[in-house]
């Protein structure tokens, strides 16, 4: 479960303060999936890195299962912009970074890795370096190591960009099927109203600087490949569309 209340987040600088996000409040209960979307600029990524434990100044309350994050503490799932891969480790190693910073590499740990990333469609490039993959298989190394960790709570900073679109769909309903056995909470930022709707249980939209979250409502949607009310399908659609502007109606 995540809980957060009035967060305010700032960026300091030589220019001064920068103020990255104002009041937001968010719940994720336990086995969420919230989708964070909005403009670019808005404070997305900032959310994410403050959830995460990275940002660790800041105003209000962030809490993973009723206590203040802590990254050594709470096992974080994260996926990066970036990916965050060592190019000096190779794909294996890479994917299980984040469980060996917390506990000793089991062979079952191994074996786990082993099934994810074939799942990932990774599973001749166990032995390759990061310089040696392309954009979109870094990405889904990097979403492997974060399941591998079967974090507490996962979070993800538009995690199927990289894909080409049959590949975005099957890493969208690998996640799916991950987050069922493992009921992770989650937060995901994405700039695409469909892929909310599709993986978003709730959807968060998101207006500024500063940022703040302007309406949080459940998605009837939620994954659901096969559209059943084109009608109402279109009109949440829309209706995401003219928050995100701003439009409110
Ligand atoms: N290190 C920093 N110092 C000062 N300002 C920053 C810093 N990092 C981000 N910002 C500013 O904070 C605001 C929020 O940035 P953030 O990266 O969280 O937005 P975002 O919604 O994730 O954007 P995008 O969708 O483009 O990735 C932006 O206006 C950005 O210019």
């Amino acid at each position: 479960m995540i809980t957060v209340r009035n967060l305010e987040v700032f960026y300091k600088s030589s220019r001064g303060k920068f103020r990255a996000l104002a009041g937001v409040n968010l719940d994720v209960e336990k086995g969420g999936i919230v989708a964070v979307i909005g403009p670019s600029g808005c404070g997305k990524s900032t959310l994410l890195y403050t959830l995460a434990g990275i940002i660790k100044e800041f105003k209000g309350e962030v809490l993973i299962d009723k206590t203040p994050i802590d990254a050594r503490k709470h096992r974080i799932g994260l996926v990066l912009q970036d990916y965050g891969l060592l190019p000096w480790k190779n794909v294996i190693e890479n994917s299980l970074l984040g469980l060996r910073v917390k506990k000793k590499i089991t062979k079952t740990d191994r074996d786990y890795a082993e099934y994810i990333l074939s799942r990932m469609g990774l599973s001749g490039l166990f032995t390759r370096y990061p310089g040696e993959l392309s954009g979109g298989q870094r990405q889904r190394v990097a979403i492997a190591r974060a399941f591998i960790l079967k974090p507490d709570i996962l979070l993800m900073d538009e995690p199927f960009s990289a894909l080409d679109a049959i590949t975005r769909e099957e890493m969208q309903d690998l996640f799916l099927d991950v987050w069922e056995s493992d009921s992770i909470s989650t937060v995901f930022v994405t700039h695409s109203t469909e892929e909310a709707m599709y993986l978003g249980k709730k959807i968060a939209v998101m207006t500024g600087p500063p940022g703040r979250i302007v309406k949080t409502f459940d998605n009837p949607f939620f994954g659901a490949r096969e559209i059943k009310d084109l009608g109402l399908y279109s009109s949440i659609k829309s209706k995401l569309k003219d928050l995100i502007k701003g439009r409110q109606k």
